[in-house]
């Protein structure tokens, strides 16, 4: 199984507005909910793509227990998996005193364009931290890959993704690392076998805004593997074997949140059927186009991914880092 840890879950919630505007009160005209926080929606992606998944880290409070019936709802049933085979979402979340968050979506029908609200999080105590440890302790034993995802509750140590990353290396099991600032600066440290920043996270950790520089930075700062997404651009890979550039045929509008949990799946799933690189690029591009064209973060729009996969344009760059 492929494991997913979501140190600061959330339940996503989606407004549609006519139109969003600054100090106006909003008729909300649909609500969506979802069980969120980016392995969450890893683990969805990685499900309708038939893979077996299990889904740690904290859940507690009304909030929480809402999540939990989503999960189980989707679990059993995966919206986009159109009659094809899908994989177990096993929830081995670890429950907390606190209340799990709700990050909000406000898309804006008029201009299709999504604003984000992301609550901080819970306090985790001392014996939930060490809880969850001893369950992903065991968890590592049966998992193939795991991905650390999202940001940190507060209160939890920046480092903590460091940790998480040289307990997996000591079971044998290689991680995708996505997250940003600090934790994600401490995680590259440790030497995670894949970092999925964006372009701005990677400006954030190099200092540069060229994106082909920066991975390389990063990759001398520790990362193996940098696959970082830029936009409607695609995404670059710079990694030991060479560096790659995949485009998307075209732009497509929709809503962008989960695009980057979409080609985190896609990199998981390439990395565990060992895909070659530029074809696991060009996966990871086509999901998150598709993650673009569904209405909500964790699904996809399957008839666009096989479309966009067929025409992801890969090139490569003349030179390894
Ligand atoms: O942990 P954060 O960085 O706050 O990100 C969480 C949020 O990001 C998303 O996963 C989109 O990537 C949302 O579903 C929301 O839960």
């Amino acid at each position: 199984m492929i494991l997913t840890v979501t140190l600061n879950t959330a339940l996503d919630v989606t407004y549609r507005v006519p139109e969003l505007r600054p100090h106006a009160s909003h008729r909300v005209t649909e609500v969506i909910e979802r069980p969120g926080g980016k392995g969450l929606n890893v683990a969805r992606v990685l499900a309708a793509l038939g893979h077996d998944t299990v889904v740690t880290g904290f859940v507690g409070g009304v909030t929480g227990t809402v999540l939990r019936q989503l999960l189980a709802r989707f679990a059993a049933a995966p919206p986009d998996t159109a009659g094809a085979p899908h994989g177990t979402i096993t929830d081995a979340l670890v429950p907390i005193a606190g209340t799990t968050r709700r990050t909000i979506g406000v898309v804006d029908a008029t201009t299709g364009d999504t604003t984000q609200l992301n609550e901080p999080g819970p306090i985790v105590t001392t014996p939930e931290w060490t809880a969850f440890m001893d369950g992903y302790g065991r968890l590592l034993r049966e998992a193939s890959a795991v991905a650390l995802c999202g940001s940190l509750p507060p209160g939890v140590p920046v480092g903590t993704y460091a940790q998480l990353i040289r307990e997996a290396h000591a079971a044998g099991v290689p991680t995708l690392l996505d997250t940003s600032g600090e934790p994600l600066r401490r995680g590259i440290a440790a030497r995670p076998h894949l970092v999925k920043p964006n372009a701005d996270e990677l400006a954030g950790l190099t200092g540069s805004t060229d994106p082909l520089r920066a991975a390389r930075d990063a990759r001398r700062r520790g990362a193996r593997a940098v696959a970082a997404s830029l936009g409607a651009e695609g995404m670059l890979a710079v990694t030991a074997h060479g560096a790659w550039r995949a485009a998307p045929p075209r732009r497509l509008a929709g809503n962008p949140t989960g695009a980057g949990d979409a080609a985190v799946a896609g990199l998981l799933s390439g990395l565990v059927e060992e895909v070659p690189w530029p074809d696991r690029l060009a996966r990871a591009v086509a999901l998150s186009a598709a993650a673009v064209r569904a209405p909500v973060a964790g699904e996809f729009d399957r008839t666009v991914y096989e479309e966009v996969l067929a025409r992801v344009e890969v090139t490569e760059h003349p030179a390894a880092a």
